[in-house]
């Protein structure tokens, strides 16, 4: 049964996937690659140390479970875009405990620096009328490229904070409770009152819907409470990859999917690609598709072992799993897969 549209007339980001994968002209998935990486992830789950509890072994995430927390992760996933700068060597950075942050960690080092410093980042009756110049003392960085895009930063996060104020009685856990431990109605509940998270493009005549940081904030939801009391959801596992320009680095290193000469040519010369452009579409979509491929191998796997004995319980490999593993294995092999261009879009989507 088709499952009814997140957003009207939109694909939803599974189907979105699949239509994107079928029509693309630059991008291809590679059957040899989608099996390695299956294999890899297939011999990781069997070491037991695969699973929703992955998330919390980071250090900058919040270490509760509470409403504090699931506040916390829900200004990350609003900000959660665009970390990238021009020259590899020169990235926003944050000294957080004695330790440089970049990138995306960056964004929680500030956080969390900023919660230190009596900043209630997380409060959403706070960040709801923060001003340009608390966000630049806020968001600082100790190198000299200054956080991108922070004028869109402090839009997103007052316009996030005041539909809190005036729905949810001022806690993203109140969002939480309306879904009901249900995925699906809680990324039903964010596109229809959050509009910084409507990342949907035109493709080929069709609307789709990739919805990256929508998705990340359920998963990443589910992480920070190991998917119980407030992670708790009964359709974790119809979540899809976050698509954003990692996962693709990821992807192509590992031989899962393969760009067209005159693509990579583009995405060897830095190409800044504009936000909804074909060929930023098909990274995105067919890489989703990729992830939904790995994770349908990967359940094939599983699903043949005879022995009972050693069968892991059901939801043992999701989307999230393999994304989470993929972006942190490109983080921890950045030196080995820099020659993987990934691809330069500036905007609030991811
Ligand atoms: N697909 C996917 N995209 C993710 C993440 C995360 C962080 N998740 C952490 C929490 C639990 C996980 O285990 C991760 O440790 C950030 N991003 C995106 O990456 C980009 C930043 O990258 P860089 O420039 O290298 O910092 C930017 O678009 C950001 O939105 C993820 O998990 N999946």
């Amino acid at each position: 049964m088709q499952p009814s549209a997140l957003m009207e007339g939109v694909l939803n980001p599974r189907e979105a996937g699949r239509f994107i994968t079928e029509n693309s002209k630059d991008v291809f998935i590679e059957d040899g690659g989608i099996q390695k990486v299956a294999g890899m992830l297939y011999k990781k789950i069997k070491t037991g140390d695969f699973n929703v509890k992955m998330w919390r072994k980071h250090e900058l995430n919040p270490q509760s479970m509470d409403e504090d927390a699931v506040n916390w992760v829900f200004v990350s996933a609003v900000l959660n875009f665009s970390f990238w700068s021009e020259k590899a060597s020169d990235k926003f950075t944050v000294k957080y405990k004695e330790k440089d942050h970049t990138g995306y960690w960056a964004l929680c080092a500030a956080m969390n620096r900023a919660l230190d410093e009596g900043f209630k980042i997380t409060t959403p009756s706070f960040y709801s009328t923060v001003s340009m110049e608390q966000m630049k003392k806020i968001f600082r960085s100790d190198s000299d490229i200054e956080i991108p895009l922070l004028e869109e930063r402090q839009r997103v996060l007052t316009e996030a904070g005041l539909v809190l104020m005036k729905k949810y009685q001022g806690s993203f856990a109140n969002v939480i409770k309306q879904a009901d431990k249900s995925a699906q109605s809680l990324l039903r509940l964010v596109l229809q009152d959050f509009p910084s998270f409507q990342d949907v493009a035109e493709y080929n005549g069709k609307k789709v819907g990739l919805y990256k940081r929508a998705q990340i904030l359920v998963g990443d939801i589910w992480g920070c409470c190991e998917g119980q009391g407030l992670g708790q959801f009964n359709d974790i596992d119809t979540i899809t990859m976050f698509a954003d320009y990692r996962i693709p680095q990821a992807l192509v290193y590992f031989g899962a999917l393969r760009y067209s000469d005159s693509l990579m040519e583009k995405l060897k010369q830095s190409y800044l690609f504009k936000s909804e452009e074909k060929l930023e579409v098909e990274i995105r979509g067919v890489s989703l598709w990729a992830c939904e491929l790995i994770r349908d191998s990967i359940s094939a796997k599983l699903a043949a072992e005879t022995d009972e004995g050693d069968k892991p319980e059901d939801g043992a490999v999701n989307a999230i799993l393999i994304d989470h593993y993929l972006w942190d294995t490109r983080r921890d092999m950045a030196d080995e897969m820099e020659h993987i261009p990934f691809h330069r879009c500036r905007g609030i989507y991811y």
